[in-house]
């Protein structure tokens, strides 16, 4: 009977161990598109408001807004002083999605399961939704963020500008238009590209996170690199996704860069490779958290989640 006792005792232990992620996603998830819903509300002139509601709450799998909170939490911070930049990043990451599936871009007619912003509302507002959305995330730090010294405030409004510029998002959209229908891309470039395009974008959640709650100049560097493992990881993922998986499950168009003539991880590696190297990236950046001990769980679930994931 002892023994029985100790084995049950051992179960709870390692049952109040184990980390269920997808149990943590929906959770996050919910609260994330409440504190989006929130976010923006219905005025005049409608048309406009109603067109960056249309694709900021078009679901989406809220990684970023995620990955912020968590990182907040594990650095000793709380959820509350992360929200409004956790919102922040996603209105971001929409309008970098609306201007992307535009006509003069990668000209998308589906987005998230819907139809693209621009086959709803046409492309002078999808372009005008994607501005009105750029510019209120950063209103929206600015004026929402509470408990925070301003200091810190003012290092993740910077760290966003960056993120979101021609030092990140602009800069290696940019450079992906330009190598389109090009076959002698180089993996420097390919490298180049995503690390602007997806994981500058990235590095911002987690660290814009640390720095709300605080966190030391040290950890803040562990941040640095656990985010740009996953985020170039994110974007090999991506590329095999492209090609593996369905329109239906992507909620996008699939076989995109085929059609496009694009070169990506798996055309210059192959698909096993691509997928070994983004397995090696995840643990390479996992390996950052270890100082963090118990409170990385989150953290180390969502950067596997990042390879496992299916769309
Ligand atoms: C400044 C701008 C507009 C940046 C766009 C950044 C971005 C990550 C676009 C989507 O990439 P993708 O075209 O490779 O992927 P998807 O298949 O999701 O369109
Ligand atoms: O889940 P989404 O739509 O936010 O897209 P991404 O895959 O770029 O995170
Ligand atoms: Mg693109
Ligand atoms: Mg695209």
């Amino acid at each position: 009977m002892v023994a029985a006792d100790n084995l049950t005792k051992n179960e709870t232990q390692s049952k109040q161990s184990r980390f269920d992620l997808s149990v943590y996603l929906k959770e996050r998830q919910k609260l994330v598109e409440a504190a989006l819903d929130k976010s923006i509300p219905m005025v005049y002139p409608e048309k406009i408001y109603e067109s960056m509601r249309y694709s900021l709450l078009a679901g989406g799998k809220r990684l970023r807004p995620i990955l912020c909170l968590a990182t907040c939490e594990m650095t000793g911070g709380n959820i509350d002083i992360a929200m409004p930049t956790a919102c922040a990043l996603e209105m971001i990451h929409t309008m970098s999605l609306i201007h992307d599936d535009l006509p003069a871009m990668d000209n998308d007619d589906y987005r998230r399961g819907k139809l693209t912003n621009h086959k709803v509302y046409g492309d002078d507002v999808a372009i005008l939704a994607g501005d009105g959305l750029l510019a209120y995330a950063f209103e929206y730090v600015a004026a929402n963020t509470q408990n925070v010294p301003a200091t810190q405030v003012l290092q993740v409004i910077s760290r966003l500008g960056r993120a979101v510029g021609a030092a990140g998002l602009v800069g290696g959209q940019v450079v992906d238009l330009e190598m389109e229908g090009k076959t002698d891309v180089s993996v420097e470039t390919l490298n180049f590209i995503h690390n602007h395009k997806t994981a500058a974008l990235l590095e911002a959640c987690v660290v814009c996170g640390g720095i709300l709650s605080g966190t030391s100049p040290e950890d803040i560097q562990r941040l640095e690199r656990y985010s740009q493992n996953i985020g170039l990881a994110f974007q090999i993922v991506d590329d095999i996704l492209d090609i593996t998986a369905t329109q239906e499950q992507l909620g996008k168009t699939a076989g995109k860069d085929l059609e496009a003539q694009k070169v990506t991880y798996p055309s210059l590696w192959g698909l096993e490779e691509s997928k070994k190297q983004a397995q090696l990236l995840v643990e390479a950046a996992c390996a950052e958290l270890e100082p963090f001990g118990e409170q990385a769980k989150p953290l180390i679930a969502l950067a596997y989640f990042i390879t496992s994931r299916k769309n």
